[in-house]
């Protein structure tokens, strides 16, 4: 068995990040943008009043002053002409400093008479400009790759990039095998149970970046199986869940080897996870879940979601870890690396009692996964453990 950082490396060195395409901004949130993008302008363009109010000429004002008001310059609609000594232009958030002014001043603080204007005895001290180029300037780059955010997509629209480039989505075929399935909203038959980890699996991977399948459940038997996989082949990853371990009708290995798959490993040192299994089947490239639906979920954490990166173009690196303090001391570990269902609260983590890759009860109560390294120690209360948020 290969440690879970080894299989890692593997999984890894089977993933390439995909080609890329151009799509309209609308549609680029939680894309991964594929290149650095500049600034197409200086913003704002000009210098720009911060408030409603006046522009005064220059920037001394004192209590009592008084200015003659000679335009009025408005957001889209400038004031053309340039203030001497003495005169103001009346002016609204988001317009264009008119010449000649060094300041403006709010109109809570002006006493408008006609086309005169007196400065109130408590003047604010803000010259409420916003200098040209001020957020960003023409040629300033936004750099990729990286994850697009609402907030870069306001920041794009502003740098005047009506669309961009991102990595294509990796698809993934998810192909659930086992003669017990059912899909969702089926009637089962009293030997059977609900296929779970498809739907779990592919909410991950859509969430991620990526573009999901849910094939047909396979049944345990091999022209099921390879009928499953005929049509996965164009997917970029195949995903299997179950018949991963050593049953007689687990054949998933076996299904997927007979269409030439070319194995990585098989049997990783995780708990939950052991029979994962991976290699490159035609031009995409397979990795076989554990059934248990835990051992899917955790694996599609571990595993699917660092891979889907590196094909999205963000780099390959293991799911991010944070230190958490240990609330309730946490036993011994065995020799698997094991991933504890466990709720970090304000910092402090506790594991939960049943660990057992059955239940999707814990799984759904669970924020995080403790790691725990092979062979722990007993880690008391107090302590500082590494945890993987979920
Ligand atoms: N003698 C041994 N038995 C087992 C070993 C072992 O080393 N020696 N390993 C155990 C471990 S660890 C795991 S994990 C499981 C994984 O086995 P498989 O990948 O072959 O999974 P299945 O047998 O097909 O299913 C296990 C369990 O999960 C349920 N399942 C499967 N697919 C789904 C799905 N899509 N949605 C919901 N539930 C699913 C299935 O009904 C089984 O209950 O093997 C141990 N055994
Ligand atoms: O490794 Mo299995 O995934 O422990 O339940």
């Amino acid at each position: 068995m290969i440690s879970v950082e080894e299989a890692l490396s593997a999984l890894f060195a089977l993933a390439s990040p995909l080609d890329t395409e151009v799509v309209p901004l609308s549609e680029a949130n939680g894309r991964v943008l594929a290149a650095p993008l500049t600034a197409k302008r200086n913003q704002p363009p000009f210098a720009a009043s911060a408030m409603d109010g006046y522009a005064i000429f220059g920037d001394a004002a004192a209590p009592g002053d008084s200015f003659e008001v000679i335009g009025e310059a408005a957001a889209g609609h400038g004031f053309n002409g340039t203030l001497s000594e003495g005169q103001a232009c009346r002016i609204f958030t988001g317009a264009p400093l008119p010449a000649g002014a060094g300041r403006v001043i709010i109109q809570e603080d002006v006493e408008r008479d006609n086309a005169r204007i007196i400065l109130a005895e408590k003047l604010d001290p803000n010259l409420y400009i916003r200098p040209a180029g001020a957020d960003f300037k023409a040629g300033d780059t936004f750099s990729a790759p990286r994850a697009l955010r609402p907030s870069d997509i306001a920041l794009l629209a502003s740098m005047n990039h009506a669309s961009v480039p991102v990595t294509r989505k990796p698809v993934v075929a998810i192909i659930a095998t086992g003669d017990e399935l059912v899909q969702p909203g089926e009637t089962p038959n009293q030997d059977q149970i609900i296929a779970s980890n498809s739907y779990g699996l592919a909410t991950l991977v859509n969430a991620n970046g990526g573009h999901a399948r849910i094939l047909p459940i396979a049944k345990d038997n091999l022209p099921s199986l390879k009928l499953a996989f005929d049509l996965a082949l164009d997917a970029d990853l195949i995903v299997t869940i179950g018949g991963a371990s050593v049953g007689d009708h687990d054949l998933v290995a076996e299904a997927a080897a007979n269409l030439g798959m070319a194995r990585s490993f098989y049997k990783i040192a995780m708990r939950p996870g052991k029979p994962l299994m991976a290699g490159r089947l035609g031009r995409s490239m397979m990795i076989g879940l554990p059934g248990n639906p835990v051992s899917a979920m955790v694996c599609g954490h571990i595993f699917v979601l660092p891979v889907l990166r590196k094909m999205l173009g963000l780099g390959a690196a293991a799911a991010p870890r944070q230190n958490a303090i240990v609330a309730k001391d946490i036993p011994v570990n065995g020799p698997r690396e094991h991933y504890m269902r466990g709720r970090i609260e304000n910092g402090q983590v506790t594991t939960f009692e049943r660990q057992d890759s059955a239940l999707l009860t814990v799984l759904s109560d669970a924020n995080c996964l403790c790691v725990r390294p092979p062979k722990a120690p007993l880690t008391a209360a107090g302590e500082t453990v590494e945890v993987v948020l979920i």
